[in-house]
């Protein structure tokens, strides 16, 4: 019938998937071990996200579960229940085959324990020949890498030496370039200067911005150390399996001004610093209020009167 067109309402537009452009992605990820019949919930509904190129410290209490959250993303663990995505690979959902090729050629990873990263009776050199052997590199293709990497973090004199001839930093310097040698999207790093003076933890510490900055990796570091936290842009506190809080630095190598934010996930949660909670005796209900620009947390019992300091 002229005149009388049909027209359909738009389609809604479909709300981009979490972490949709984000290089990491973890979507409420949970991870619960079985020891002796009691269950442990090493995270327990983890949101982060991690773009390319990015450099993040990630640090919380022992025990907070930052080293599951790095065995996860390595692909050495699985989450319970949850997404993880790296690079595109879903992790909880790769196959045997799949699962070694993300963790020859995705990820790269370095350990605490200097000796243990390296292999006692291997130089340097063939040490970071080693993975790109495994990976079927061509020799000429290795010999060039080996170097470039050894050069780009200030260990090219170590190439003929074994571990027992190198200092601790020099090691993990070592370390980063077995981990990036078949040129992983990720380094991640678990606490890799625990055990060092802090003079070689900076030289360690640059080592993995060289692997960010110059080539190319996104760096997930686990740490304790300030100095280290303290240089990165972003460095994200886990607390209780859960991220709760982020802070920013902004500034030339992310010396500068820092702000701390808490983290809300998709929810809505916001988990309170226990500080917060025990100074005002938060504890499981609390009164929330919208303001014009804030929203504000009050404890349900009800408030003293200023003359008496009785509750009203
Ligand atoms: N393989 C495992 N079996 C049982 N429980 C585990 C296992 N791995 C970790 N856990 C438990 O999960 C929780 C988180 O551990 P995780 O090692 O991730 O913490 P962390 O923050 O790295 O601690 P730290 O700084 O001491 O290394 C802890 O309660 C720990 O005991």
């Amino acid at each position: 019938m002229a005149g009388s067109e049909l027209t359909l309402p738009a389609a809604p537009a479909r709300a981009p998937e979490y972490g949709h452009d984000a290089l990491v992605v973890c979507d409420n990820v949970v991870r619960i071990y079985q020891a002796e019949g009691i269950e442990v919930q090493a995270l327990q509904g983890l949101d982060l996200l991690v773009a390319e190129g990015e450099m993040i410290a990630i640090v919380g209490a022992s025990g907070s579960g930052k080293s599951t959250l790095l065995q996860v993303l390595a692909g050495v663990d699985a989450p319970t229940a949850g997404r993880a995505v790296v690079a595109g690979n879903d992790l909880g959902d790769l196959g045997r085959a799949e699962r070694v090729r993300y963790r020859r050629h995705v990820v790269g990873f370095v350990r605490q324990q200097t000796a243990r990263n390296l292999v006692p009776y291997l130089t340097a050199s063939q040490v970071v020949d080693l993975p790109q052997t495994i990976a079927g590199v061509r020799k000429a293709e290795r010999a060039t890498r080996t170097t470039e990497l050894l050069e780009a973090v200030g260990v090219a004199h170590c190439a003929d030496r074994r571990p027992d001839q190198m200092s601790g930093g020099e090691q993990q310097r070592v370390a980063i370039c077995v981990a990036l040698a078949n040129r992983p999207r990720v380094l991640l790093a678990d606490e890799p200067t625990g055990e060092l003076d802090s003079e070689t933890a900076q030289e360690v510490f640059d080592a993995l911005r060289t692997a960010n900055r110059d080539l190319g990796a996104t760096v997930v570091v686990v740490t304790h150390d300030a100095a280290v936290s303290g240089q990165v842009a972003r460095t994200v506190a886990i607390r209780d399996g859960r991220t709760s809080s982020e802070v920013l630095r902004s500034g030339e190598e992310g010396v500068g001004v820092a702000e701390e934010y808490a983290v809300m996930d998709r929810a809505g949660r916001v988990q309170v610093p226990r500080e917060f909670r025990e100074a005002l005796e938060l504890t499981a209900r609390v009164r929330l209020a919208l303001a014009a620009d804030h929203v504000e947390i009050r404890s349900d019992r009800p408030a003293a009167d200023p003359s008496t300091g009785e509750p009203r």
